[in-house]
């Protein structure tokens, strides 16, 4: 028997009060499936995802951008983003942190793992408010392998594969880039051209691979004797340029001489003796990428003509 302090709900309301309940326990299954559902996502996202605090602390991450930096799970959430950010300082980060707006940002970038060994990443931001917190949330994709490539594909569009000397469309462009820059700071700027003696002959005697071999050791010697921002350029088959900027007349002539001397002393063994004749320019006021070359051109000739194995040079007034 029931008591009058405590009725059965009638058989409608009864009804109601279950619906109530099973559709509160419907919800709440659906939220925690969803919520099962994101936190797969997190953990389980091939790209590893940090979330930050607005002081740059991990507030969450996943075990993918932990094995990117090389830490375990609990060392990662003891850091900040400057412990494996690369260049920015941490004011720098706390104030990109500060700037980071409704459109996020978008860029590649290197981190730092935990050995010191850098990565390379594609970096999307991008702000979020959580329980009245700002935070940053971060995904950061190893691009290591696309920047190989990239640097490889770079490598044989600009390089000489036989000799490892920048290759004539390259060195055109470093050329025209060097020009323009002497002319707006009025610094020199020198090129030499050059080109070995009677290699027809030692391909003739040697054959093509002992040739190919002289080409490679004469850029080796080249490459010893050149200053860090010189550049090396194989112009045609036994033809070379070097550009040397901020050189005047006497340093490209002495830069050449040394060329010369130093070609001249190596061993190519099976080839008993290898030279080269130089053509040395400076850039005269006014004068173009064409007139330059051709000027090179026309001192390489006369060193030829001279006998060979020798430096000259044809004035630009
Ligand atoms: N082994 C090899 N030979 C090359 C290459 N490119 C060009 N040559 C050869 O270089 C030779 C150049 O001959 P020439 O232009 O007559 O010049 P040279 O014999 O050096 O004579 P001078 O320049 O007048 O001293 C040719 O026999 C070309 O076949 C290369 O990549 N490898």
């Amino acid at each position: 028997m029931n008591s009058t302090c405590d009725p059965l709900p009638a058989p409608a309301l009864r009804a109601e009060a279950d619906d109530a309940v099973f559709e509160r326990a419907y919800v709440e299954g659906l939220l925690r499936d969803r919520e099962s559902l994101w936190h797969a996502l997190f953990a389980q996202s091939r790209d590893g995802v940090v979330v930050l605090d607005e002081a740059g602390k991990v507030y969450e991450t996943n075990q993918r951008f932990a094995d990117l930096l090389g830490y375990t799970m609990d060392e990662m959430y003891q850091l900040h983003v400057w412990d494996w950010a690369h260049g920015p300082s941490p004011e720098e980060l706390r104030a990109m942190i500060r700037e980071i707006g409704d459109d996020g940002h978008h860029f590649e970038t290197q981190q730092v793992r935990k050995d010191g060994s850098l990565v390379d990443i594609e970096l999307s931001n991008s702000r979020t408010f959580f329980r009245g917190q700002k935070l940053i949330f971060c995904i950061c994709r190893d691009i290591t392998a696309r920047k190989v490539a990239e640097r490889r594909i770079r490598y044989l569009a600009t390089t000489d594969t036989l000799t490892g000397a920048t290759n004539r469309g390259e060195f055109s462009r470093r050329l025209a880039e060097e020009i323009a820059c002497a002319r707006q700071h009025g610094t020199p700027l020198g090129l030499v051209m050059f080109d070995l003696d009677h290699f027809k002959r030692i391909n003739d005697s040697h054959g093509h691979d002992a040739g190919d071999a002289v080409l490679r050791g004469v850029m080796e010697v080249v490459r010893q004797s050149v200053r860090v921002g010189d550049v090396i350029g194989r112009w045609g088959g036994e033809e070379f340029m070097l550009l040397l900027p901020g050189s005047d007349l006497a340093d490209a002539l002495g830069a050449a001489e040394r060329l010369r001397v130093g070609i001249e002393a190596q061993d190519f063994e099976p080839v008993e003796r290898v030279t080269a004749s130089f053509g040395v320019v400076v850039l005269a006021p006014a004068e173009g990428f064409d007139a330059l070359v051709k000027r090179a051109d026309v001192a390489l000739y006369r060193a030829k003509s001279a006998g060979r194995n020798r430096v000259e040079t044809v004035s630009g007034d």
